[in-house]
């Protein structure tokens, strides 16, 4: 069904997009460096499978760090949270994504599953036969929650971040030697950067954010994708953690379970409602869509949207 747009929506993106000056793309990727910093999108899918966008949603955004609740939420359905949090904390650690600096302190194991340390945990858990098989779940579980099935990866973005993982490559050997992964680190990060790699439109993103804000159903047709229990554990994550060491203020600015990605995708799903997808690509100095932010702020207030 083709997402209408309305006045109010496009007026609302007009004004965050002037505060995407302010930002700018993410280049430790070198292939992300090529994104349009001006761009800004928005949909808004909601229970009954109508949507409501602004802004160009045929443009396509990689995952990034959105990926993580999404692995979260399979590693939980193969495993079960025991196993699952034996490896990963539950904990905001207030450090950027990417730091190693917590992992010095005894347990060794990552605070929490929505930095790098702890995605890389997560990922290393994912069942398959092989590395292709591991990333072939990922790719058919999302694809399932967004119920579309020509979801793919973008290989160039996948191969430019697997080039330049040292940072990566240094937090899973670390992890390695202190029994949290067991796996060939390349292997995993051959896994690891496709997963981030994913590709899809503002549409899909506010779909899946939709089928966390019902629990787990499937919008209009109510089927279970994901366990109840499992759904709602990844919303509390996306609270406490979803925007990195920014989640406090996201929290008390906008009020709603978000997941962004440095690719400047925010995923968000405002309960029993509906879900988010957005695309801006200037980011902060924390590595959050700065437009989107502004964007979801806006709407926050506009739609009554806080939990809180
Ligand atoms: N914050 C992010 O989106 C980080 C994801 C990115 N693929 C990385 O590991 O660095």
């Amino acid at each position: 069904m083709p997402c209408r747009t309305t006045d109010e929506l496009n007026e609302l993106v007009q004004k965050a997009k002037y505060y995407t000056f302010g930002g700018k793309v993410a280049d430790y990727i070198p292939a992300l460096a090529k994104a349009n910093p001006e761009e800004l999108s928005v949909a808004i899918f909601h229970e009954d499978g109508t949507c409501v966008s602004a802004g160009d949603i045929q443009q396509k955004l990689t995952l990034q760090s959105v990926s993580k609740v999404l692995t979260l939420a399979l590693a939980l359905m193969d495993y079960g949270e025991e196993a699952v949090f034996d490896k990963v904390g539950y904990e905001p650690t207030g450090d950027p994504f990417n730091s190693i600096v917590k992992l010095e302190f005894s347990p060794s194991k990552p605070l929490n599953p929505m930095i790098n340390a702890g995605a890389l945990a997560v990922t290393n858990m994912i069942k398959g036969k092989d590395a292709d098989d591991r990333f072939n779940r990922i790719l058919t579980f999302i694809q399932d929650l967004a119920g579309n099935s020509s979801i793919g990866y973008s290989q160039e973005v996948a191969e430019s971040e697997y080039r330049t993982s040292d940072l990566n490559r240094a937090l899973s050997y670390f992890l390695k030697q202190h029994g949290v992964i067991e796996e060939d680190v390349e292997e995993l990060l051959m896994v690891y950067t496709k997963q981030c790699a994913i590709e899809m439109d503002c549409l899909d993103l506010a779909r899946i954010g939709c089928v966390f804000a019902m629990d787990g159903l499937e919008p209009v047709t109510n089927r279970r994708l994901i366990p109840a229990h499992v759904a709602r554990l990844c919303k509390t994550f996306m609270v406490t953690c979803g925007m990195y060491n920014a989640s406090g203020e996201f929290a008390v600015r906008v009020g709603i379970p978000a997941k962004s990605g440095v690719s400047g995708g925010i995923m968000g799903s405002v309960p029993n409602r509906f879900g988010i997808g957005i695309l801006g690509p200037a980011l902060d100095e924390k590595g959050n869509s700065i437009g989107g932010i502004k964007l979801l702020e806006m709407m926050s207030a506009k739609y009554n949207m806080s939990m809180f």
